[in-house]
């Protein structure tokens, strides 16, 4: 096929005696927003650690764009295009939001004389552009520790986006911000990786945001995949209602 961008093939990994992922085979779409559900500890982190390099699995495979990736290191998998954002935001909070952002080009580029070396170039504005895109560029010259927590997760996305990644990893995207403004985060988000062509796979444990942000949903538990579909088909299964909502 050949719109699937990211594709996984029998992935297996157990940590002592508890299994992660046992067989797990998902194909990631081109232009698609994914979202995992499932219980907690059914290894949905795992999969995503997997995905990126930080773990290597027992078994199976992961290719990207048709190439291998199973045992590539995480800054390979990132140069090949795939970024993550985390729960919590992976800032340098005694820097500016700008200078978050060029330390991030200057890892993309491999700058040897580091990211103020970036600041007079193009980039700078190219990462105007993209704060811009997530609303946050007001507060560019801020540090980041200032910034209140949804803004944060703005700036996050901002510099996973400075990665120029085709697809983007996130392990929930909105958790810890409150829920007026998670719709306005993610609407922010959702946009802005249509309008830059990413690919996501989210991690979410709140089903409105899955019904309103993912394209399909994929389901986890207990290291497998119970069921894949859209958010209408996989929200009204019983059995998904029952053993992964809880309702
Ligand atoms: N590096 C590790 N070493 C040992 N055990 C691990 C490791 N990573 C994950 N596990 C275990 O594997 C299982 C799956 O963990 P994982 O974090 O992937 O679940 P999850 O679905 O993301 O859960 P949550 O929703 O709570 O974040 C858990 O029992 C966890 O304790």
């Amino acid at each position: 096929m050949t719109n699937v961008l990211l594709s996984a093939k029998g992935i297996k990994i157990r940590f002592g005696g508890v299994v992660a992922a046992d067989g797990i085979d998902l194909d990631v779409l081109q232009g698609e927003n994914l979202a995992i559900i499932g219980p907690n500890g059914a290894g949905k982190t795992t999969f995503l650690n997997i995905s990126t390099g930080y773990l290597r699995p027992q078994a199976g495979s992961i290719t990207f764009l048709g190439q291998e990736i199973t045992a590539q290191l995480p800054r390979t998998i990132t140069k090949l295009g795939i970024a993550r954002a985390f729960q919590i935001p992976q800032l340098f909070l005694d820097q500016t939001v700008m200078e978050n952002m060029l330390i991030a080009a200057a890892s993309r580029l491999g700058s040897p004389s580091g990211f103020r070396a970036l600041s007079a170039l193009p980039e700078l504005s190219e990462m105007e552009r993209l704060l811009d895109l997530v609303g946050v560029k007001l507060y560019a010259s801020r540090k980041a520790r200032e910034l209140p927590e949804g803004q944060r997760k703005l700036v996050d996305i901002a510099l996973a986006l400075a990665l120029k990644p085709r697809l983007l990893l996130m392990d929930e995207p909105t958790s810890g911000v409150a829920s007026a403004e998670k719709l306005e985060i993610m609407d922010i988000l959702t946009s802005a990786l249509a309008k830059e062509k990413v690919t996501s796979v989210f991690v979410e444990h709140d089903m409105d945001m899955v019904e309103r942000y993912a394209h399909r949903v994929a389901v986890w538990n207990v290291g497998k995949i119970q069921k894949v579909g859209t958010p209408a088909e996989v929200l009204a299964d019983p059995k998904v209602r029952e053993q992964v909502i809880g309702i």
